[in-house]
């Protein structure tokens, strides 16, 4: 990854160096500054140093962490933002994005930190007050964000993900809380009890404690609406987005603005009923059969989205991707199992594993077999579901771990395949 700015080379790779270029050490590459001197490199930057060269004052950054709803919370907040008429950037899971045009397609959810630096700098180059940004737990312990002064850090909640790379629960949990753990300005999310966090400037939202952001009543009646309190007066918003996992989410949107600008709460409850979501998120593909598009990948957020269609009978297709979490396969077998009627578990992105022995894997959860089908070709399994779908009109299909990914990831090749465009085909 190479930045040139103010007609300076900046580099994180030992093998791009040259005499005039600036090795920017991190973490990550740490290893290879013997490498970069021996490739003839002679000027050297600290990734945590990057500040004082690149001066990134002018713009807000706001920070989102949390195992579940970074992409959603981040997104609600840049779509109020620039409805209240600030400049904004996006950048995250679904890619990054300035003033609502996409610059760059999907990466990493936190990219390197030299990237993450080179798009805030083309934010402030297109005049952005605001750096919205998804911040992964692979980020914060490599260290990616390091040299980021950030406006506001939100974490939205701690459940379960990535125990592949941080091996132990608590390892994870205490990764996710050392990110709110220092003295700038925070929002948590009081209804997670695993969040530790410096309660130095820190605000807190929920539904179920005490909080400053504190929801006092809700409703799904044409559409979400939300009655909330912050300290003793009350705001309501109203939002086309479903699930109670939605409240915390847009709360958490609504609380964030509150905290970076002079805008009025009330303005800012205005300009929610504008955020039309994230595609792939709780999508609505179809309404008879009511077929729904999700990105649920956890235990958690399988169980957040089966819990909004409790007065329905669940129909779901997932798997779980390879190279990742092997854990928490048999676990999200055993949500689907608790919730759902008919349950077709199928390939997510295999990668590198066999998607067979991925499928033993999350059917180990499912104890109830009568409700099993095994269907590793997803575009199969996703017409099996829609036929089973359109037998009742009581019947919602579910089609999760995916969202809009537009292809399935095979050893290291990107096939295309679009569960929304299967979905499309068949009804
Ligand atoms: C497991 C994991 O996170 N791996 C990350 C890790 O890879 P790595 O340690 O193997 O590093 P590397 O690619 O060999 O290079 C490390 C550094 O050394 C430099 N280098 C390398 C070789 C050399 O000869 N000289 C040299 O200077 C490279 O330029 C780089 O700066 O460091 C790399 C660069 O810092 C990351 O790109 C890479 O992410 C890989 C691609 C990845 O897939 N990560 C996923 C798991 C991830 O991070 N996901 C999260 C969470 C998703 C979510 O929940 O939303 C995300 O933020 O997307
Ligand atoms: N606040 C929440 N609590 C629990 N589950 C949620 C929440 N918000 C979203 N979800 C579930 O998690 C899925 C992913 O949501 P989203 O993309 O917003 O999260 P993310 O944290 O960005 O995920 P990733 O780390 O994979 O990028 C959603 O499709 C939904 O099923
Ligand atoms: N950002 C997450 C997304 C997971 C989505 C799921 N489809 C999978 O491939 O496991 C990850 O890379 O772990
Ligand atoms: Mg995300």
């Amino acid at each position: 990854m190479q930045l040139i700015t103010n007609e300076k080379v900046y580099t994180d790779n030992s093998r791009e160096v040259d005499k005039d270029s600036i090795f920017v050490i991190s973490k990550q590459n740490a290893e290879f500054l013997e490498d970069a001197k021996r490739n003839g490199c002679k000027n050297f930057i600290e990734a945590k140093n990057l500040k004082k060269e690149l001066d990134l004052s002018s713009i807000k950054i706001i920070g989102i962490t949390g195992t579940n709803g970074k992409t959603t919370t981040a997104a609600a907040i840049y779509s109020i933002l620039l409805d209240l008429g600030y400049k904004v950037a996006l950048q995250g899971t679904r890619g990054f994005f300035i003033n609502d045009e996409k610059i760059e397609d999907y990466t990493l959810t936190t990219p390197v930190q030299l990237r993450n630096f080179a798009h805030i700098i083309k934010a402030i180059e297109n005049g952005c007050q605001f750096f919205v940004m998804e911040v992964s737990s692979h980020a914060i312990e490599q260290k990616r964000i390091e040299g980021l002064d950030f406006e506001l850090k939100v974490l939205t909640n701690i459940t379960r993900d990535h125990l592949d790379y941080h091996k132990t629960i608590q390892e994870y949990i205490n990764v996710k809380n050392s990110f709110i753990s220092d003295e700038s300005k925070k929002l948590i999310n009081k209804d997670d009890l695993k969040a530790k966090f410096n309660t130095k400037n820190a605000l807190t939202y929920g539904l179920e404690n005490p909080a400053t952001y504190k929801v006092s009543a809700y409703s799904f009646t044409n559409g979400t609406n939300v009655m909330f309190s912050k300290i003793d007066k009350m705001y309501s918003f109203t939002s086309n987005l479903m699930g109670i996992f939605n409240i915390y989410n847009i709360l958490a949107a609504v609380a964030s603005v509150d905290m970076v600008t002079d805008n009025s709460l009330d303005e800012i409850c205005e300009a929610v009923e504008n955020f039309a979501g994230v595609s792939g998120r709780m999508e609505i593909i179809c309404s008879d059969p009511l077929v729904i598009v999700d990105f649920a990948h956890t235990p958690d957020g399988m169980k957040e989205v089966f819990e909004s269609f409790n007065h329905k009978d669940i129909i779901t297709v997932f798997g779980a991707g390879g190279d990742r979490d092997k854990k928490k396969r048999p676990l999200m077998g055993k949500v689907a199992s608790n919730y759902a009627k008919k349950i077709i578990v199928t390939s997510d992105n295999p990668r590198f594993e066999d998607p067979d022995l991925i499928i033993e894997d999350i059917c180990k959860g499912i104890k109830d077999k009568d409700k099993l089908t095994v269907e590793v070709n997803r575009k199969e399994a996703i017409k099996k579901a829609i036929e089973s779908g359109k037998k009742n009109p009581n019947n919602v299909v579910l089609i999760l771990g995916k969202g809009d990914e537009p292809y399935q990831i095979i050893y290291d090749k990107k096939l295309p395949l679009s569960d929304k465009e299967e979905v499309l085909k068949h009804i």
